[in-house]
């Protein structure tokens, strides 16, 4: 990527507090992106049991190219991916070192993600992901309250046989009307190491700010018995295309709620920033993101600003219409 579109790339994607960030005009910043390392000809990338149809609210995808498939995408068809990085939680409120230490959300979290919510209320979700921790997994839930669709997220169990079957629906209306959660491990906070529980301000205080920075922002350089961006981006991206490319390509909505930095090492995927590019960008809590996937490539389109902001649904005909359905202009 030439140097100046990274710049433009980067300077979009920092988020101010305020999330007064309007949708990217300039839509001809399209990257590609490798779906092929995920895309074996017949693969079953549902993530319940395929035998037995009423089990779940998640439907298997199969990939084009399968014979089989009955999930093949329409050529015009395009996707919404929102990402969504958490809410505040009690440990961002007190400045301490989170990673995968797995704590709930603060009343302003809550707060955040009820907004976050109601700024996608019009964009099509048909599948969210989270990571395993609460913090993402409320964020999630609070956002979709605000849907304009109604569709009840329902978090999928498969930790065991036993919990997959206990959590089966009986209704294909009932299931129409919900909207799987799933949960995967891949997408958590990057793992701080021996920084967790830590106080930032402390922590830098003592091994100076330079130091701290390089920790926390570096791209391959790992805190003390920790992951670093580049460990956190081999499985969360890794997961993002076997997983999530796959339902995109056959024309799902996906929202992904998760953290920081699982968050950062996607966006560096998407936008395929540099391990330098990386360092300066900075996710704000609560605040979405949306990429528009069309053709195999995804297109950013910043942060929808709220319900009534017209751009982002004037920028392609499926998200309009969808709107003009959610406001009964359409049959
Ligand atoms: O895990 C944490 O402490 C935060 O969620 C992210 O921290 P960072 O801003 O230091 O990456």
């Amino acid at each position: 990527m030439a140097a100046s579109t990274s710049q433009h790339a980067l300077s979009s994607i920092r988020l101010l507090p305020t999330g007064c960030f309007h949708p990217d005009k300039r839509a001809s910043h399209l990257h590609s992106v490798s779906v092929g390392r995920c895309c074996p000809n017949t693969r079953n990338l549902g993530l319940v049991c395929a035998s037995n149809s009423q089990s779940s609210v998640v439907e298997p995808v199969q990939l084009p190219g399968s014979p089989k498939s009955s999930a093949a995408p329409k050529k015009s068809s395009e996707s919404a991916l929102i990402l969504i990085r958490h809410g505040e939680s009690l440990w961002n409120e007190k400045n301490l070192f989170t990673g995968c230490v797995d704590v709930p959300l603060t009343p302003k979290g809550v707060d955040e993600a009820i907004e976050a919510g109601k700024r996608i209320c019009n964009i099509p979700v048909d599948v969210i992901y989270t990571s395993s921790l609460i913090r993402a997994q409320m964020t999630a839930m609070l956002a979709m309250m605000q849907h304009r669709r109604k569709k009840v997220p329902i978090i999928v169990h498969n930790e065991s046989e036993q919990a997959h079957r206990w959590s089966q629906i009986y209704s294909e209306e009932t299931k129409k009307q919900s909207i799987p959660v799933i949960t995967a491990w891949q997408l958590n906070e990057r793992m701080y190491g021996e920084l967790q529980g830590l106080n930032k301000q402390e922590t830098a205080d003592r091994f100076g700010k330079e130091q701290v920075h390089e920790w926390r922002r570096s791209y391959d350089i790992p805190p003390p018995n920790g992951e670093s961006l580049e460990m956190c981006a081999e499985r969360a991206v890794a997961y993002f295309q076997d997983q999530i490319i796959p339902q995109l390509v056959a024309g799902k909505h996906v929202m992904i709620a998760a953290h920081g930095n699982s968050l950062r090492s996607i966006i560096m995927h998407l936008d395929k920033l540099t391990s330098q590019e990386v360092i300066s960008l900075e996710l704000s809590t609560g605040i979405p993101m949306l990429y528009i996937f069309k053709e195999g490539k995804f297109i950013r389109r910043g942060s929808p600003a709220g319900p009534s902001e017209a751009g982002v649904y004037a920028y392609t005909k499926n998200l309009a219409q969808y709107r003009q359905k959610l406001d009964g202009l359409l049959q």
